[in-house]
């Protein structure tokens, strides 16, 4: 049953792929001969929209095969590096218009996962969906304490219908990956699929959504920039996610922003400062910014605040992705290609044998012609990605972290620039980044040093009085142990003087008595070959005492 399944669903995607044209996109110098008879055999599917560009045909077949499909092309839609312009923007207009699925349905999920009934946990709930998306359907509901709530249910079904079309994908990947090898050693096919599958299961669990937004409200507590609504974890599931109901204006409505008197200009640069607040300060960013997770509140809006939902994708980033953005963004200010050319060396991102005056030249052909324009028309997304497209050719192994942040860089200025479109994004971000360098170097930085480990000296204080009377005794009986080594060591020393002073005397007395015996005073050379013994006696035990 389910392999008939599988191959009902492989018919379908292969009608889509045909039917939109989309083997025509192949170039015919990588269509195997294989492949091309195959084609021929499939006569009755055929292009039905030769009108339309390559781009809007893979938008629309993507669309047509379902959820799983129009979040891949999503997620490449991002992929610049691999994919040509027409296409990635066609991509970026994909949207999961998906039906809902019955609300009847979404209680019953709720109530098995919670186990328990809506009436004794909810004070109200809606049937009928506040919004629905591919992977979940959002449903208002109260809490028995009257606060207003949204539920987040995972579509029933869901894990199934996953599963079963990202290993038609896989498979479809290793197929690509055999048939064209020299192309896909750059594109690695496989590799693409299986981190789609990764971030797609990720998405699955809604306790991992709870958690990290329970994480950026912790840091954004009491801002007047950025509102994280509050989530109920005894409520959660990973099936079921329950928060702070929100109500606020869509930022994609210019004219209800403009109608509530926002002060767009400051709405756009606070956008640009809880970005690089989450990315310098906190290391965690939310990554998943689109225009649909990302409201302004009705509330005091010439001090705008944003509100931020869904945090199902979060970037986090080391010291070493902060320094790698902070000189690198510091350095491309200054226009000092040779700097940033450096710096991928010395750093080890680049191989230590990249020629650095190659490197620099490829970085500047790709960005001067970007910084001649004016500062406030620079994207530092597309900085960010053909720098990231230039060190890949020069073998750097770019962090997924890195490409994910660049992504969301794209978003956060592309949202600004809609608000504002005298946004100059760098007059917000060069003081956060300045002020992290300045961190990172001097006196502020061994301040933060010290900080940094004041958790691990709290932790130890109670013990140090012990640990002190420990190590002051150890000292008292080492300093004793080494008295008596000095004793030791100079009885030994006295003895072995006096040793070789007898051994001496003993050679003396030995040639004086065989002078004598050749002067034949027997009695006296006798007595001194006597004498000798017993000095070289006493002479020996002194040199070899201990
Ligand atoms: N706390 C909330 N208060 C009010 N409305 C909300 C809240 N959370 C979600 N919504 C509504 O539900 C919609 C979908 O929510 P969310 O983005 O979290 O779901 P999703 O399944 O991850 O969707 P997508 O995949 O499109 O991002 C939002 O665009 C918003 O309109």
């Amino acid at each position: 049953m389910r392999k008939l399944r599988e191959l009902l669903r492989l018919y379908k995607i292969g009608k889509t792929i045909f039917t939109y044209g989309l083997d025509e996109l192949i170039p015919a110098r990588l269509q195997v001969w294989p492949a091309r008879w195959a084609r021929k055999g499939i006569f009755w599917l055929k292009n039905q929209h030769p009108e339309l560009s390559r781009g809007k045909r893979i938008r629309l077949a993507l669309e047509s095969l379902g959820p799983v499909f129009i979040k891949f092309g999503q997620m490449l839609s991002t992929r610049r590096d691999l994919l040509p312009p027409d296409i990635a923007e066609e991509l970026a207009l994909l949207q999961d218009r998906v039906p809902s699925f019955d609300g009847r349905l979404a209680r019953k999920q709720i109530e098995t996962s919670l186990h328990a009934k809506i009436e004794t946990l909810f004070d109200q709930f809606d049937e009928v969906p506040l919004a629905s998306a591919s992977i979940a359907q959002v449903h208002t509901a109260r809490l028995k304490t009257g606060q207003e709530i949204v539920i987040k249910v995972i579509r029933p079904d869901i894990e199934r219908v996953i599963t079963a079309d990202v290993s038609l994908m896989h498979s479809m990947a290793s197929l690509i990956a055999r048939l064209v090898p020299e192309r896909s050693s750059r594109l690695r096919p496989v590799e693409v699929v299986e981190e789609y599958r990764k971030t797609l299961f990720d998405e699955l669990n809604l306790l991992r959504e709870a958690a990290n937004a329970i994480q950026l409200r912790r840091n954004f507590e009491g801002s007047r920039t950025l509102y994280v609504p509050e989530i109920y974890p005894s409520y959660c599931h990973e099936n079921v996610l329950v928060m702070e109901r929100i109500y606020g204006i869509p930022v994609s409505d210019i004219e209800a922003l403009e109608a509530n008197g926002t002060d767009m200009k400051l709405l756009a640069e606070r956008g640009v400062e809880v970005f690089f607040t989450q990315v310098f300060r906190d290391s965690f960013f939310h990554a998943d910014m689109h225009p649909g997770n990302i409201f302004v509140s009705y509330e005091h809006p010439q001090d705008p605040q944003w509100i931020g939902i869904d945090c199902g994708i979060v970037g986090t980033l080391n010291r070493d992705d902060k320094r790698y953005l902070a000189e690198n963004f510091l350095a491309f200010f200054n226009r000092d290609y040779r700097k940033v050319a450096e710096l991928h060396v010395e750093s080890g991102w680049v191989p230590a044998d990249t020629k650095v005056e190659e490197f620099e030249s490829a970085i500047r052909t790709v960005l001067e012609p970007i910084f001649e324009k004016p500062l406030s028309e620079i994207s530092f997304g597309h900085v960010l990605l053909n720098l990231f497209n230039t060190a890949r050719r020069f073998n750097m192994a770019v962090q997924p972290q890195l490409v994910l942040l660049q992504k969301t860089l794209l978003y956060v200025e592309g949202v600004g620039r809609q608000l504002y479109p005298q946004l100059d994004l760098w007059k917000t971000a060069k003081p956060f980044l300045e002020d992290w360098m300045q961190q990172q170097v001097g006196y502020k930085a061994v301040i933060n040093a010290v900080r940094e480990n004041a958790p691990f000296w709290a932790e130890k204080l109670p013990d140090l009085p012990e640990l002190v009377y420990d190590s002051l005794r150890q000292a008292k009986l080492h300093n004793r142990q080494l008295q008596r080594l000095y004793e030791q060591y100079s009885r030994h020393h006295k003895s072995q003087g006096q040793g070789n002073f007898l051994l001496v005397m003993g050679a003396s007395l030995l040639l004086g008595s065989v002078l004598l015996l050749g002067m034949e005073e027997t009695s006296w050379a006798v007595t001194g070959l006597g004498i000798t013994l017993v000095v070289w006696l006493l002479g020996w035990s002194r040199v070899s005492a201990r």
